[in-house]
């Protein structure tokens, strides 16, 4: 099996939002791979966000896949709303999820890709019987509810086992890690078994976004031609 090739995916939580459309334009023409969006409830997390008038505003001015992280309590309430809305990719949090094959059903119904996240201190072994199902795996890397925090090393291992797990099940899902994601640990996470990377301050708080994109996926490897350097694993 080929891993896929590395994409970045900027999270909008660190854009201007009085300037969306340019800063979403400008990760667009700088090579981001997919746009990560954020939504939080205040009650799963300490913080308030979007909802699907905003991912419906923002499919109307990028091609990008839109990658949508549900940091909410019930997600099952607004899966169908974000959907609609245009989301490529719907993540949803094992804590909030009593019946999580229930609710990945529900987005995969929709015609939309389901994607579980964990929190730091939540076991890899939550992901064990769901793994067929979904198209997709998050590792959180720091405590969600906000940007510019520092990456928890220990995730490493984390991306580690999952990664492992993954390999073992022939699964095609992808491995994305979201939290504290810089040009400087970019190579560690995507050795460690990471596809997608999700970068908000890094990019967005840079004077080159285009230049960091560039050299966040130059940290993890890829090449020239769109194949994995030395992550590149043939399985
Ligand atoms: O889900 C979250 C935070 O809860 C993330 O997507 C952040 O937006 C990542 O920001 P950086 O750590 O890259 O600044
Ligand atoms: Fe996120």
């Amino acid at each position: 099996m080929t891993r896929s090739t590395l994409k970045i995916a900027p999270s909008i939580l660190s854009a201007d939002f009085a300037r969306l459309a340019d800063e979403i334009a400008r990760v667009e023409q700088g090579g981001a791979d997919w746009l990560h969006v954020d939504v939080m409830d205040g009650h799963f997390v300490p913080n308030l966000t979007v909802g699907p008038p905003i991912v419906e505003s923002i499919r109307k001015v990028t091609r990008l896949p839109l990658d949508v992280h549900l940091m909410v309590t019930n997600p099952d309430d607004c899966i169908g709303a974000f959907a609609e809305a245009g989301a490529d990719y719907l993540t949803v949090h094992v804590e909030a999820c009593p019946h999580l094959h229930r609710t990945v059903q529900f987005i995969k119904e929709r015609g939309v890709k389901a994607g579980v996240t964990l929190n730091p201190a939540t076991s890899v072994v939550t992901l064990e019987e769901i793994l067929p199902d979904v198209d997709l795996v998050l590792v959180m890397s720091v405590n969600p509810g906000f940007g510019g925090q520092q990456f928890i090393p220990g995730s490493l291992d984390k991306i580690k086992k999952i990664r492992a797990m993954l390999d073992q099940a022939r699964s095609q899902a992808l491995l994305e890690v979201d939290g504290g994601v810089k040009v400087d640990n970019a190579a560690q996470v995507v050795e460690a078994g990471a596809d997608v990377l999700v970068a908000g301050s890094a990019i967005f708080c840079s004077a080159d976004y285009a230049g960091t994109i560039k050299a966040m996926r130059e940290a993890g490897h890829a090449m020239p031609d769109g194949s994995r350097g030395r992550s590149s694993v043939s399985r």
